[in-house]
């Protein structure tokens, strides 16, 4: 279980992108996180795994409190946080097979992790689970041969290697197309039911939210405005959370482009990192 406890983020240019939010996720729970653009949707993401610190505030993945762990302590839970992102974040030159096995290399000895010497079941797992999101027989192919939708399967795939205990995704689907976005999302739900395992995505568009998601939380300037069931979100709740809101958040658009910021923290470089297990 997730438990998100009176956490705020305040960046150091005095930005507040999260102001006192607190909520839990458990089960095989798809909980969709929506907003306007700057509301604080990928903040508070990466502030589940420490990508981004929390200024105040606890996370707790069961009984171990994240926020407190040190750097040591908190390579370990990371392997309890499976991420998935907008753009895969896979090694390029690498093969299928090889980015998929990266999910594992937090359970490796340095020493294993820097021959990437993988055990046989492992291996083994990660043909399964290709095989499961769709990608038998493209094991050896280069992760630069293949098209968005195959990309985002090796990082789903990726992260379900990892048997955590939580999955993030962050806008997985914002750089594909409609059809490919509801491939993802449907696939997404069927991983978190098999897994046993809560699924918390940010996610710009709405509808595919209100397609799959069993809960949404809405945020809008860094606080949660609205939590409950997809069928609960009417007119009134839209406009309360779309309030200084960005018509574009509303709908499916694949060419949406993501602002450009100035980073104090590069969440995704950091990611990458981390799901080589370089961190
Ligand atoms: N590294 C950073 N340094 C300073 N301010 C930041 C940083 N990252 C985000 N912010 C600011 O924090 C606020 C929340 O940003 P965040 O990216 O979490 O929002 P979001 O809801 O994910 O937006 P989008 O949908 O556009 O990705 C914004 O005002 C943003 O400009």
């Amino acid at each position: 279980m997730l438990t998100v406890r009176n956490v705020s983020k305040t960046y150091p240019g005095g930005e507040e992108a999260l102001k006192d939010v607190s909520f839990e996720v458990s089960g095989n729970e798809i909980v969709a996180i929506i907003g306007p653009s700057g509301a604080g949707k990928s903040t508070l993401i990466n502030c589940v795994n420490r990508l981004t610190e929390p200024t105040a505030g606890e996370i707790h993945i069961d009984d171990l409190e994240v926020t407190t762990l040190s750097k040591r302590q908190l390579r370990r839970a990371r392997r309890d946080i499976a991420m998935i992102f907008q753009e895969y974040n896979l090694v390029e030159r690498l093969t299928v097979m090889e980015n998929v096995l990266s999910g594992r290399l937090g359970y490796l000895s340095t020493w294993n992790a820097f021959r990437r010497k993988f055990p046989s079941e492992d291996i083994e797992f990660a043909r399964e689970t290709l095989e499961r999101v769709g990608l038998g027989g493209h094991e050896r192919d280069r992760a630069d041969e293949l098209s968005g939708g195959q990309r985002q399967r090796v990082g789903i795939a990726r992260a379900v290697i990892q048997r955590p205990k939580i999955m993030l995704a962050d806008e997985p689907t914002s750089s594909l197309d409609p059809e490919t976005s509801h491939a993802v999302m449907e696939l997404l739900t069927e991983i978190a039911a098999e897994e046993d395992i809560p699924i918390l995505i940010n996610i710009h568009e709405v509808d595919l939210a209100l397609e799959y998601a069993d809960r949404i939380i809405g945020l809008t300037d860094g606080e949660i405005v609205f939590d409950g069931p997809p069928e609960v979100l009417d007119e009134s709740a839209k406009d309360r959370i779309y309030r200084n809101g960005d018509s574009r958040d509303h709908t499916s658009d694949a060419n949406q482009s993501d602002e450009s910021r100035d980073a104090d923290e590069q969440p995704t470089i950091e990611g990458q990192k981390i799901q080589r297990g370089l961190e």
